[in-house]
């Protein structure tokens, strides 16, 4: 505010001395003549009053200056009011003209119009006055919040940090409205930025904690057998469940470090015994090899193995294949464990010896067998069918394998007797034991058992592998035919196999194996049926 040339008492607000000069005035009901407010102003402003001054009638020369004294201050206060902007230059002129015309009246309501005048309305510069105490506050918590709360708020936005702390600042200097207007735009694009910012971080936050619960899923997913880890993801899943805070943050990464501890431990410990497991299996199958060279196709099996032992990554897969193994191992496992080390240092002098037994005994069984055979048909009769009975049951049962018979019977062989006569008959028996020894193996026994029934031993062989051979044996004589006198004639049989049940004697085992022979002649013969 620019200052007029005048005593220094008034230096401090002559505009509110003449107010409340005026104010006592009517207080003490005087009447306001220059000289009454002279009085009172310089008792209010606390000088002595000047000696009374010769007035000079200011409408002679309007634009003049009046003398010193009271009307003058009257006249400067109104100049410079008249100076103010808004209403104020208004009441200026007004009391310029009261002044002029002496009009003290006029004047004084004036200056009562001025007292009772309200606050400055919007519009009026704020620049040129002083903040009051509410504005003031409001101003300085508006700065504070800019500065301080918002700026801080936005630490991972250094520039709109930046920003708010320049617009706290700005708002304690703006006192125009030309300033509060830019600051009110500033304003609104910083909350602008913040609230596109806001709606990005939540978005990315969503984005993580949806990363992370599927992150969790796997895990959890690979933790099958372990209810303890179990437990621990559960309740990682539970916290990240809610509303987010750092305390859950915290609480949620410290189990899953447990987790993820325990889950190394785990997978340390698991692939050491996957090795252990493994190098075990190895051991036991190269010791296998070694004990079984001499067992054939096992051995290669062996190898076999070995490869997909060392191949294998999974327990489960080591399972299965030592299954095989003890699978394969079953047959040749009691001989091979029993002769292991005989075998392994005199495998050669064993074979030898083997060798001569077996041609010995040959030849030995040859010569028991001749007396045991069928004169007809080179078959064993039912003597040597008893002794090989015998044998092989008790061979079946030491080494734990199946044994099956097969009881065959011509069909409608008495009409083959009527038809081409007995002698044909005889030879038809003939040819038939020829084709079912040229059928079977050697291991197999044919013995005829009485009339044109005949009973075949098959050691080591399935109910199904029987009843096959069975079968094939019809379809050979379907092939080669009996000639008799260059005529082709077909021989048929039914028959029925059974397998020795265990324990199961040589009789029970022939009448089942009977019975069902006789089901294949009720169903229409040239058949082949399982026993019950
Ligand atoms: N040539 C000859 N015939 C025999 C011999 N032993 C038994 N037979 C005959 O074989 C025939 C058996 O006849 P059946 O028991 O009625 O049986 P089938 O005619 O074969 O009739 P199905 O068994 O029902 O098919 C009888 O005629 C016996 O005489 C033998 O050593 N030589």
């Amino acid at each position: 505010m620019s200052k007029p040339n005048q005593p220094a008492a008034m230096e401090q607000n002559p505009a509110d001395i003449a107010r409340e000069a005026f104010r006592r005035l009517a207080l003490r009901r005087i009447s306001p003549t220059p000289e009454a407010y002279r009085d009172i102003y310089y008792e209010i402003a606390g000088i002595a009053p000047p000696p009374p001054p010769a007035l000079q009638a200011p409408t002679a020369a309007p634009e003049a200056r009046p003398d010193p004294g009271p009307e003058l201050m009257l006249y400067q206060f109104a100049n410079r009011l008249a100076d103010q902007p808004g209403d104020l230059s208004e009441f200026g002129r007004r009391l310029n003209r009261a002044v002029k015309g002496r009009d003290w009246d006029g004047y004084a309501r004036t200056l009562a119009q001025l007292a009772e005048r309200p606050a400055p309305k919007k519009g009026i510069d704020l620049a040129e006055l002083p903040d009051g105490e509410q504005t003031k506050q409001l101003r300085d918590m508006l700065a504070r919040t800019l500065t301080f709360a918002v700026a801080s708020l936005l630490n991972t936005n250094p520039v709109l940090a930046m920003e708010a702390e320049a617009l706290g600042a700005a708002t304690k200097e703006a006192h125009s409205d030309a300033a509060l207007a830019e600051i009110g735009s500033r304003l609104k694009q910083l909350c602008y930025q913040i609230e596109l910012r806001s709606g990005d971080q939540g978005e990315q936050q969503e984005l993580l904690l949806r990363l992370f619960r599927l992150l969790l899923e796997n895990v959890s997913g690979l933790l099958d057998d372990d209810s303890w880890l179990r437990g621990q993801i559960d309740m990682v899943q539970e916290l990240i469940s809610g509303p987010i805070d750092s305390r859950k943050l915290e609480d949620a990464t410290r189990s899953l470090k447990d987790v993820i501890y325990k889950q190394s431990q785990l997978k340390h410990g698991l692939s050491d015994v996957k090795l252990t497991v493994k190098n075990m299996m190895m051991t036991f199958i190269d010791r296998l090899g070694q004990v079984a060279t001499s067992t054939g196709d096992f051995h290669e099996k062996i190898g076999g193995y070995s490869e997909k032992i060392r191949n294998a990554d999974k327990i489960s897969e080591l399972n299965e294949i030592l299954d095989d193994v003890l699978k394969e191992t079953r047959i040749v496992q009691s001989e091979a464990l029993k002769a292991r080390d005989n075998m392994v240092m005199a495998r050669q002098e064993v074979q030898d010896a083997e060798a001569r037994i077996h041609a010995l005994e040959a030849k030995l069984q040859h010569m028991s067998e001749l007396v045991r055979e069928d004169q007809l048909t080179g078959s064993l009769n039912r003597r040597g069918l008893d002794d090989v009975f015998e044998r092989e049951m008790a061979r079946a049962d030491r080494r734990g394998t199946p044994l099956c018979i097969a009881v065959l019977d011509l069909d409608d062989f008495k009409r083959l007797n009527d038809t081409y006569g007995h002698i044909a008959g005889d030879g038809a028996l003939k040819h038939l034991v020829k084709i079912v020894k040229e059928t079977i193996r050697s291991m197999d026994v044919v013995a005829r058992f009485g009339g044109e029934e005949f009973l075949i031993l098959l050691p080591e062989t399935t109910i199904e592998a029987a009843s096959q051979t069975m079968t094939r044996l019809q379809r050979e004589l379907t092939r080669h035919f009996f000639m008799h006198d260059n005529e082709k004639v077909l021989i048929t049989f039914s028959a029925g196999v059974a397998l020795r049940r265990p324990g199961e004697d040589q009789t029970e085992l022939v009448k089942r194996a009977d019975k069902a022979m006789y089901q294949a002649k009720q169903t229409g013969k040239n058949r082949v049926v399982i026993a019950d």
